[in-house]
């Protein structure tokens, strides 16, 4: 578990500033709620964290130290909204989280890393309720949801001490949403990895998030506890995307 914080980060495609000097924190194994509309800049915050989106001012600190701005293996892991965007779709699932685990100590036995890592693969399967029997199955032979959690546990094969999130269920029927979201808690609880948790559903971020950043047009414009700021939301904007949530209302 680690903390991540970005100082003054800024992304600019171009001439386009998307992510405009935001400073935030996600506490050693806190979960952060980022929040905004469409087009703010969430997506392009969270890739930045891993080297994906052009940084061009600002830090990325993990427990106080820069971190490189395109790590392999790094202490910052990001699952996406599309699991075909992390995933080989010639590449059997357990290879792909196999892929993902850091690299093993030598070993006298030849086969013997090969097998190791790939019980450890099966760990990781099983770690997101995955039948680690199937780990040959490529993820076109899988469901939405499922793929989505062959993503998380190529992410957490990693070993991150933080994950990054963005819109992990927005593509997933909504049946299967709730499962993800749980697993995501279950596992964020057992392992202790900080979440930045990205999306536009506020109720979801409500039922994750312990902290909520509220992003508009590439600033940070409100951030604080979950419970302060989607109960009484202390800028414009916050209340505005709360006033598209009906469900968030306890006594309508
Ligand atoms: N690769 C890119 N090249 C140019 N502009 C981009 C690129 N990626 C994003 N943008 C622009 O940057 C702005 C922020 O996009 P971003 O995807 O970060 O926002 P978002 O808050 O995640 O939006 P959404 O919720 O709709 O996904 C948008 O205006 C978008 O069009």
């Amino acid at each position: 578990m680690s903390s991540l914080e970005l100082r003054q980060l800024r992304v600019r495609y171009g001439r386009f500033t998307a992510v405009d000097g935001v400073d935030l924190m996600v506490p050693d194994g806190g979960i952060t709620g980022l929040v905004g509309g469409s087009g703010c800049g969430k997506s392009s915050l969270g890739r930045a964290t891993v080297g994906l989106a052009p940084i061009t001012g600002g830090q990325i600190l993990v427990d106080g130290t820069p971190v490189a701005h395109r790590p392999r293996r790094g202490p910052v892991q990001l699952v996406f909204q599309s699991p075909y965007a992390s995933l080989d779709p010639r590449m059997s699932i357990g290879a792909a989280v196999a892929e993902a685990l850091p690299p093993s100590r030598w070993s006298p036995r030849p086969g013997a890393t090969a097998r190791a890592r790939a019980a450890e693969a099966a760990h990781y399967l099983e770690l997101v309720g995955l039948d680690p029997g199937r780990a040959s199955l490529t993820p076109g032979e899988l469901s939405g949801g499922q793929r989505q959690r062959v993503a998380l546990a190529r992410a957490l094969a990693a070993r991150p001490g933080v994950l990054v999130a963005d819109e992990i269920t927005s593509a997933l029927d909504v049946s299967v949403q709730g499962a993800v979201l749980n697993l995501l808690r279950r596992l964020q609880r057992e392992l202790r990895f900080s979440l930045l948790f990205i999306s536009h559903d506020l109720a979801v971020v409500r039922y994750l998030a312990d902290q909520v950043a509220v992003m508009d047009r590439g600033r940070l414009v409100e951030h604080g506890p979950a419970d302060r700021v989607l109960h009484a939301p202390g800028h414009a904007v916050t209340a505005s995307l709360l006033s598209c949530v009906p469900t968030l209302e306890e006594n309508p």
